[in-house]
């Protein structure tokens, strides 16, 4: 802050609690507003759209900007400033203003930030709030650490270097993030600048990342070590962000880290099937390339689940495909079983609908911000779960039986709150009307008195009317005087001595009785008392239901992976999926596969199925060939989605499928444009590829899809051909490949590579029309057939015949003396409509060609034939 201020008392106290949140929006709690001052209030005002005032003078003459909200509606304007990226530190008054002398004590209770939301309105339902932290540990490795306060999820990973660890960035998606000071300026932070962008960032003090510490807050917090990395080794880096995270906490949930927080769970790269970002973005995972929405992403389509746990669970799965044969089975065993069972998976998914957020609602609770509405909410679900466990009881299959006996109706829980919580209550914790009769007699009590209080007002009115005569008086209420007669001025003559006038108005006087004031006393301080008394009930079973977060939080795990399981059944069922067989074997082998989402979202077109077979042996990469247009990379990426989606635990777009466990997809596609980053696209296009190049292993599935078309042709081809002898020959890298290719002259690799085989998207040409039968067969393709399809693009007709002419000049190989072509010709060629690929390796010597063909060997002397040799080297 740089603004000079008067330092009255208050201003001081403010300064003083501001200079520990400096980079938080202070909001300072006065009387019945929260105000903010100085920078803070013109930023808040700019984002909250509210009036910027001013309150005094600084020392050197300059207002002091001031702007506020309301207390009890400050909710919505904390969720806005926190959308827009800030932090907001609310600072409280911690002493009853009425009991103290002057300045009354206040303190920051809370520090509401992005990653750390917990409102309902905040959060998108079927999507994790993730606060992350990151940092550069010992021998290149980078740790990493996330959690969701909205849902207790804690997790901790080691990264071999910042591209993977950038990966997972992406696949969580944090909101908010925590890097050492030292990344402030120096080395690093550059490669993550596109991640970090557009999220709240904080800068933690370096001590904070000491493993000591990090161990000795897990250990206090949860009194349990931090975990080994699954693999038995001491986590590094991982476990310095997992420490730093709950520092952060500790510092902004004042006081306690919340209960419903598990302990870290660790991971690693390679406990899953590993995708880059790239690669998560070209087969459309969870949101389309394009605009990046969800609508027309492979989650999109699979998400058929009916609860905001179910959906965030089948992201999570999306995110992480199973590498564990074993695992996947059970996945497949429980979609077979549902799929069977179709009534028994109706009522179920049925009994689902109506289950609320467990986890998120769990969370409110443990962290003192549910309401009353949201205690409802949990008994409402909770009390379906009975009926729920019934109608899963009959299934076998090994992982919905672990499932189902994790669920845990919670009877205390539906019971307590049943009791305590009345069926609909309001709102606003603080007015009472929350508690059921019957829960606390103290409060029964008082709500009598209330009763009866406020009904002998009413027999109070009607005595006076008779006693005074005047059938106008009336009792009324309000908060200045309390209750109050009101006598109009015409029949004030009558009034009785013991009337005690209060307050004079235009047309009416208003009078007390002591009698009167004796039962206000009695009905208002019932009715002070009985809110009082509500709430602190409220807090009471708030707090005893907090004490079960951890099997509220197994259950809800529970519900949310039935959920999953039958979405996945539903899936299956409704669009006839085949259950895959798998195995660690090298063989993909898909019979009649499609592309799940093209198919679903093109349901006017049939989509036309075509199969696949990939191994480490003879058909470990292929070459596909095709015209623009044809599907080359739909059949690719089909291939990808349907081993991922075997790898999820789903069944597959295909009529049969047996999957060889891919330990990583990789994916080189399309021309992703990084110029922001300053990189052409071909230097991303080559680093994307170099990374496939070391990474790739034999158990990996790569698409390389038009490799080299972003430079000139011959170095385009040469690239691509040497990817291709790269994959196949380097053994250590030897993946399953699909390789699409403009250039043919790849196709000549099947002859001397025994694991390359040719296939093309089969045409048929008619009229100088091209027809796309969508059909993956053997063999290469003759033709590119591009300017065809740029003339079905709407390319001008000028355009599209010189276009042609030119290719025939290239065809007909007209070259220069420096064996470049020379393609700009005569024009006015007559050109031939078929006409078929250049073949770029041609060699222009058809002198050569035309010696060579009219010789007759039989007939040659041995003297002839040295004479011939000599004079075609002079031809060379
Ligand atoms: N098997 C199929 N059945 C029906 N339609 C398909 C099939 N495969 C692809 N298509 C449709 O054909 C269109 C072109 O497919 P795709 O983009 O895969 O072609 P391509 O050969 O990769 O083209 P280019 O070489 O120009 O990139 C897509 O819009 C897709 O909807």
């Amino acid at each position: 802050m740089t603004q000079q201020t008067e330092h009255t008392p208050m201003m001081r106290q403010y300064l003083e609690i501001k200079s520990s949140y400096p980079d938080a929006i202070l909001f300072f709690r006065l009387g019945d507003f929260y105000e903010m001052f100085l920078d803070d209030a013109v930023k808040a005002s700019k984002i909250l759209d509210i009036t910027l005032t001013s309150r005094g003078k600084s020392s050197d003459g300059r207002d002091v900007p001031l702007c506020g909200i309301p207390f009890h509606s400050a909710a919505p304007y904390i969720a806005k400033l926190v959308e827009a990226g800030e932090k907001v530190a609310i600072c409280e008054q911690v002493e009853d203003p009425k009991s103290v002398k002057g300045i009354v004590k206040r303190e920051v209770v809370k520090v509401v930030t992005p990653g750390l939301v917990v409102d309902a309105e905040s959060l998108k339902p079927n999507e994790n709030n993730y606060l992350a932290a990151i940092v550069p540990a010992k021998s290149g490795i980078w740790g990493f650490a996330c959690l969701d306060i909205s849902t207790g999820e804690f997790k901790a990973a080691d990264f071999p270097d910042i591209n993977a660890l950038i990966s997972e960035f992406y696949c969580v998606n944090p909101r908010e993030v925590l890097l050492p000071a030292s990344l402030k300026d120096g080395d690093g932070l550059s490669a993550l600048d596109g991640p970090l962008s557009e999220r709240t960032v904080s800068f933690i003090d370096e001590w904070v990342f000491e493993l000591d510490y990090a161990q000795r807050l897990h250990q206090t917090v949860f009194a349990a070590p931090l975990p080994p990395a699954p693999d038995g080794k001491e986590m590094s880096g991982g476990a310095l962000a997992a420490g730093a995270l709950l520092h952060y906490l500790r510092e902004t949930q004042i006081g306690g880290v919340a209960a419903h927080l598990r302990p870290v769970v660790s991971y690693m790269v390679n406990s899953h099937l590993v995708l880059d970002d790239m690669s998560r973005r070209n087969l459309e995972l969870t949101a389309t390339i394009q605009e990046g929405k969800r609508k027309g992403s492979l989650l999109w389509l699979m998400d058929k689940t009916v609860t905001a746990m179910g959906g965030r669970k089948l992201k999570q799965w999306v995110n992480y495909p199973l590498v564990s044969v074993d695992k996947i089975k059970e996945r497949y065993e429980s979609i077979e079983e549902l799929i069977t069972s179709q009534l028994l998976r109706d009522e179920l998914v049925a009994l689902l609908d109506g289950v609320a957020d467990l986890e998120r609602l769990n969370g409110r609770i443990s962290l003192a911000s549910a309401s009353a509405k949201d205690l409802v909410a949990l008994k409402e679900s909770l009390a379906r779960l009975p009926k729920l466990l019934s109608c899963v009881q009959p299934l076998q299959a090994l992982l919905l039986q672990d499932t189902i006996a994790a669920i845990d109706p919670l009877h205390d829980v539906v019971e307590l709150i049943s009791q305590g919580i009345v069926e609909n209550p309001p709102f606003l914790l603080r007015d009472g009307g929350i508690i059921a009769t019957g829960f606390n007699a103290e409060l029964d009590e008082l709500r009598v008195i209330s009763r009866e209080g406020k009904g002998f007002i009413a027999q109070l009115e009607a005595r006076e009317k008779g006693r005074t005569g005047i059938s106008s008086l009336k009792i009324r209420y309000n908060k200045v005087f309390g209750y109050y007669i009101e006598i109009t001025k015409a029949n004030l003559a009558g009034i009785p001595d013991d009337y005690i006038r209060k307050q004079t108005l235009v047309n009416a006087e208003r009078f007390i009785t002591p009698e009167l004031k004796e039962y206000e006393e009695k009905v208002m301080g019932a009715e002070e008392r009985i809110a009082e008394l509500e709430y602190s009930l409220f807090q009471e079973i708030r707090v005893q239901v907090a004490g079960q977060t951890g099997r509220i939080a197994r259950t809800a795990e529970s519900v949310a992976t039935l959920d999953v399981l039958a979405s996945l059944a539903s899936l299956a069922h409704g669009l006839n999926y085949c259950r895959p067989e798998i195995d660690t074997g090298d063989l993909i082998e898909i019979i009649d596969g499609r592309h799940p989402v093209v198919e679903a979202m093109h349901v006017s077109e049939r989509f036309v199925p075509n199969d696949t077979v990939l191994d480490n042996n003879e058909n470990q990469l292929l070459m596909i060939t095709g015209p623009n247009m044809a599907g080359k990379s739909t059949y690719m990426r089909q291939v990808a989605l349907i081993v991922l989606m075997a790898q999820i635990g789903s069944f597959v777009p295909a009529s049969k499928a047996r999957i060889g466990i891919a330990d990583r997809i990789f994916t080189r596609i399309g021309a992703s444009d990084n110029l922001s980053k300053g990189q052409s696209t071909f230097m991303v296009e080559m680093a994307e590829t170099a990374s496939i190049l070391q990474y790739a292993t034999p158990s990996s599935l790569v698409l390389l899809d038009e490799i080299g078309r972003g430079t000139s042709t011959f170095d385009g081809v040469s690239i691509a051909w040497a990817v291709a002898e790269f994959l196949h020959d380097a053994r250590d890298h030897a993946a399953r490949t699909l390789f699409a290719t403009h250039y043919h002259e790849l196709t000549e690799l099947s002859v001397t590579r025994k694991g390359i085989k040719n296939f093309n998207i089969a045409v048929r040409e008619w009229n100088d029309q091209i027809i796309f039968l969508r059909q993956i067969v053997p063999g290469g393709a003759s033709h590119s057939y591009g300017i065809q399809v740029a003339r079905l693009a709407g390319l001008p007709q000028e355009v599209v015949l010189r276009a042609r002419e030119i290719l025939k000049n290239l065809e007909h190989g007209e070259f220069t003396e420096g064996g470049e072509p020379r393609i700009s010709g005569k024009k006015g060629r007559r050109i031939d409509v078929d006409s078929s690929q250049l073949s770029l390796f041609t060699p222009p010597d058809d002198d050569l060609r035309n010696r060579l063909k009219s010789v007759e060997v039989a007939r040659l002397t041995p003297l002839e034939a040295l004479n011939l040799i000599d004079e075609l080297q002079r031809l060379v």
